[in-house]
Parts: C-alpha cells; structure tokens; sequence
C-alpha cells in the first residue's frame, strides 16, 4: 500500500500530457465569451434537466480549474529558459488586466509567450523521447539540446566546455543531457542509466560549474565511491575536466584518512570511500559542514548492508542546508530507492532506458559449462579459438582468483590478477597495466566489477556466475562503454541453474537470445546467489 502510493508519487509528472491539458491551451485562444462567463438563467426554477446541465458544468468548471493548475506547473517544468521566468507574475499581471479589460481578446504578446512555452514543453518531450529519458518529479528542466546550451543557457565558463571538446566529448550522453541541467537549477537528482554511460560527467560537470576554485572555506563538494580504484578513476576524471581553473581536487587515501590535517588542508572538490571519509570525519576532524554538492556514485552498492550507516553519518555531517545531493548508478532497486529517499529533497527521477538494464551494446550469451573442470575447459577452448584483448574474467571470491591465476599462468596468456587481499599498489599496477595492454586478461573479483572504466574491454567473462542480476549488468557493463560494442560470455553449471531465470531476464530485455527452457525455469524469489564450488584445478580428485 505505501508501496504503492510511493511509486504513484515517483511517476507523477513523467510526462507532458497534450491531451490532459488541452483545455487550458483551449483558454489561451479563447476570448472572454468562453464557457466562463456563460450565465445561468436566474428567472426560471431549474427542471431536472436544468439540474443535470448545470451539474455538468460545474464538473466542467471545476476539471478545468484543475487543468489550469496543472499547465501552470507544466509551464515551471522549463525553468532555467530565461524566456519562463517571470511567468507566474505576468499571469497574476493578466489576471487583473482581464477584470477591467473584459470583452477584449488577450493581448497578442502574451498570446505569443504561451505560444513559446507551449513549443519549449513540446521541444523537451521530443528530446527526452529521442534519447529514452524519463523523468518523474515537478517542474523538470529541459534537457540540453548540446553541450554549447550550457554557455547559452547556464554562463558556463567557456574553459569547462573547451576542456570536453579537448576530451572528445562532442554531443552529451542522454544521461548528461538531462542530469546536468536538473543538478544546475538547484534539484537533487536520482540517477540511472546504463553502465558506461557517461554519468560522471553528469555530475561532476555541474559541480565544477558551480563551485568557486581555490576556496578556503572548507571542501565544497564530496564524491563517495564503493571501491578505492572507482575513488582513483573518479578524482583523475574530475582533474582532467577541470584543467585550466586550480581546484584543489583531492582523493582520500588511507593516509589521509588516518593522519590528514585537514584544518589546514585547501580542498574544494572531496572524493572518497564511504569508510575513509567517516574516519576522517569521526577522527580527524574533517569539517563537512560547507559542502555544496553530495554525490552518492554507485549509490545502489553504497546503500548495502554495511555501508547504510556510514552514509548516514555522512550524510548527516554534511549539514549545510543548501546542500544538493545526488544518486548515480546503472541499477537502482526499489527498495534501495525508497531507503535513499527519506534523506533527499524534492528530488527529479530520470531513468535513461529501462531501469536496471544492461547496456544494449553488449552481445550477451550464456554456456552450459556442466561442472567447475568443464568451465576451465571451455574458457582454454576459447581462448585457444579467438583471444581478443583486453578481457576480463570475474570469479567469486579472491581465493578463486588466485586459483585461475595460477592455471592460467600455465598458459602463454599475460594474465593478471585482482582482489581485495592485494594492497592499495598492486592493485592499481594490475588496473594501469590492463589500461597500458601490458596485460590481456585480467582475473577480477568484485573489486572492479562497478564503474571502473577501461577503454576497449572487448569481452567480459563471468566464469562464475554473478550473484545477482544487478552485479552481471555492472560485471559485463566494463565492455561496450561509450558507444563501442562489447562482449559478455557467462559460464553455469548444474547449481547456477534454479538462478538462470533472474540473469536470462536481463539477456531478454536486451534483445539477447537466450535458450526457450531457460525462459520456462521458475522466478526465483531470493536474490542472492552463493554457490559453494570446487576448487579451480585441472589436477585428479584427490578420492
Ligand atoms: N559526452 C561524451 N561523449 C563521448 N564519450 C563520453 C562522454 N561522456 C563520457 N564519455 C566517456 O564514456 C566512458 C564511460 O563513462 P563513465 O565511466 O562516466 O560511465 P558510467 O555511466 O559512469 O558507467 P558505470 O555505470 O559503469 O560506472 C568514459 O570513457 C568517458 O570518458
């Protein structure tokens, strides 16, 4: 039931509807003849027929007020044009012109300004129809039609927009196009669209728009991040956006967590792991109190079990009441959603595409491999068929990694290895050396499995499979990033299969073929999967 209630207020306003508010277009050409100045006939006594019709016309006086309402919401739906602002004024303005002026035709100037806003309305549901947007929030900002929108249309400074066309970025992402305005007209923002996207752009365009560099007020704004490496990728990105402007852009490694001295620390722009940033809040000091931007990247996995009370703590440290807080992720579940609500403020929904989808770039197949020796067969088969590098392998745990590695070590194939018992250093050599095609095929735990991105990752395997459907859409979204195709091959055995409906759900809606049997398995209501495997080895049974 407040289920129910939530999601109908989530969808409320997702789209300019034509026809709901056709009456109050109706009364911008109407003249003061209109159905509202009709008068009753006060001699007669009224016949049941009488009483019918003027019933009607009540309801119908009373529809149209609601219309009326609605379309002055849908006009504040464009705010941000300059040419909206002032609209509810110049309404109260006509309002009190009509009283005296009754009997004249609206005056041809405000005609044309709602004639405008109608076109604006129209042009922002054409593009967020092109581009697979949808929203659900009141008065959504348009989205841009191009980056070169954001000097006409925000007074970015010309540096930030030159610094995209140095990084090759020409036109926005569709999740660029709309979170980039929402997040610049002051509106917290719920995020999700595909793996590879764009969205950190999305974000960080906004914040180095907005905040002042080189302050010494305290940090403006913080970026949390599930993973350290994600932390990395993130901080280097925002360096290179901000290039040409001294922002003190700084990532929180463990040093600085355990020993920084942040009263004399200049930091404008904060990025960081949810755990880190607490001990430097709980134990160093760090004052949050002046942070203008919060963004929870990844935001699904940051709400997991074991993070929700830091980010609570976070949260709640980043005091400044004008904060703006915003959620990016490619999966966003309900329940997640609703949890994450309860700290934002009238916060905009946009979905690109269907929610918690896999990007329909990656060519998806799933193999019956029998048994763990039947996995390892087939992945050497394959690589001995056609290995394109870069790939990379996902296994369950670090133990498991460090068992392919060794096998694969046997092979002529440049592996490496990723997990979470490896320390901050290696970790990064195995990601940069995958990066620099120093190495061909990574052996990766979940460590990697979000945001982490690297360029041309040609094909994902998921020797073991994910275990869950959110984790295969971030596992393989590491391939067919911004705008290249990829490939993702999951391996299964007898025990993946009561969970092959939830992953082959996604294959479907990707356009992906999937097998008719799979498509008869029951759903399964749980929604993690822990297999216990056999070790990896090509070595007897020891019995
Ligand atoms: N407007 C753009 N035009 C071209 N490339 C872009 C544009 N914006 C971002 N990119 C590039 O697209 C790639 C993916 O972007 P990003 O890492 O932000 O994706 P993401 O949506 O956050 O993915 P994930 O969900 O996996 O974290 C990056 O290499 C980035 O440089």
């Amino acid at each position: 039931m407040e289920k129910a209630k939530l999601s109908s207020a989530l969808f409320a306003g997702t789209h300019f509807d034509r026809k709901r508010f056709s009456g109050v277009f109706a009364r911008f050409r109407q003249g003061p003849s209109g159905p509202d100045v009709a008068s009753a006939n006060p001699s007669s006594a009224p016949s049941p027929e009488k009483k019918r019709k003027r019933k009607s016309k009540a309801k119908a006086k009373k529809n149209k007020k609601r219309r009326a309402e609605d379309a002055d919401s849908a006009s504040d739906a464009v705010e941000g044009f300059s040419v909206f602002k002032g609209l509810a004024a110049k309404k109260d303005e006509e309002d009190s012109e009509k009283k005296v002026e009754t009997g004249k035709s609206e005056d041809s100037e405000v005609v044309r300004r709602r004639k405008e806003v109608e076109r604006e309305i129209e042009r922002a549901a054409i593009l967020r129809k092109r581009f697979d947007i949808h929203i659900s929030g009141q008065n959504v900002p348009a989205p841009l039609e191009n980056f070169e929108e954001l000097v006409s249309r925000y007074g970015c400074d010309s540096y930030l927009v030159g610094n995209l066309s140095k990084l090759g970025f020409q036109e926005p992402t569709p999740i660029q196009r709309q979170a980039i305005p929402i997040l610049l007209s002051g509106r917290e923002c719920f995020a999700c669209a595909p793996t590879g996207s764009g969205k950190t752009l999305a974000f960080l365009f906004p914040i180095l728009m907005k905040i002042k560099p080189g302050s010494k007020e305290g940090v403006k704004a913080v970026i949390l991040c599930p993973t350290r490496e994600l932390a990395a990728q993130t901080t280097r990105e925002c360096k290179k956006l901000a290039k040409g402007r001294k922002f003190y852009i700084k990532l929180m490694t463990k040093d600085l967590s355990k020993s920084g001295n942040f009263k004399d620390m200049h930091c404008d722009i904060l990025v960081s792991t949810p755990l880190r940033l607490d001990h430097a809040v709980q134990k160093r000091d760090l004052d949050l109190s002046r942070v203008e931007y919060l963004v929870l990247d990844e935001s699904d996995k940051l709400f997991e079990l074991g993070f929700v009370e830091v980010i609570d703590s976070v949260v709640k440290v980043c005091s400044n009441p004008s904060i703006i807080r915003s959620l990016f992720s490619a999966t966003l579940p309900d329940s997640i959603e609703a949890l994450a609500r309860t700290i934002m403020h009238d916060a905009v929904r946009v979905i690109v595409g269907r929610k918690n989808s896999a990007s329909s770039l990656i060519k998806q197949k799933l193999i019956f491999a029998g048994t763990e020796k039947g996995k390892l067969l087939a992945l050497r088969q394959s690589f001995a068929e056609s290995l394109n590098p870069p790939v990379l392998i996902f296994v369950q745990s670090k133990e498991r990694a460090k068992e392919l590695y060794k096998e694969l070590a046997f092979d002529d194939i440049r592996a490496d290895v990723i997990h979470a018992d490896l320390d901050e250093e290696q970790r990064q050599d195995a990601v940069d050396n995958l990066r620099a095609g120093k190495t061909w095929v990574l052996i990766a735990t979940e460590v990697i499995a979000r945001g982490m991105d690297f360029k041309g990752v040609n094909c994902v395997i998921n020797y073991d499979f994910p275990e869950s459907a959110s984790a295969y859409i971030h596992r393989i979204g590491r391939s067919g990033r911004a705008g290249r195709s990829g490939e993702a091959i999951t391996f299964f055995t007898e025990e993946d299969k009561p969970f092959l409906r939830n992953i082959a759900n996604v294959l479907i809606s990707s356009g992906c073929e999937v097998p008719s049997w799979i498509k008869t398995l029951p759903k399964l209501k749980r929604k993690k999967h822990r297999v216990n495997r056999d070790p990896i080895s090509t070595l007897p049974d020891e019995d």
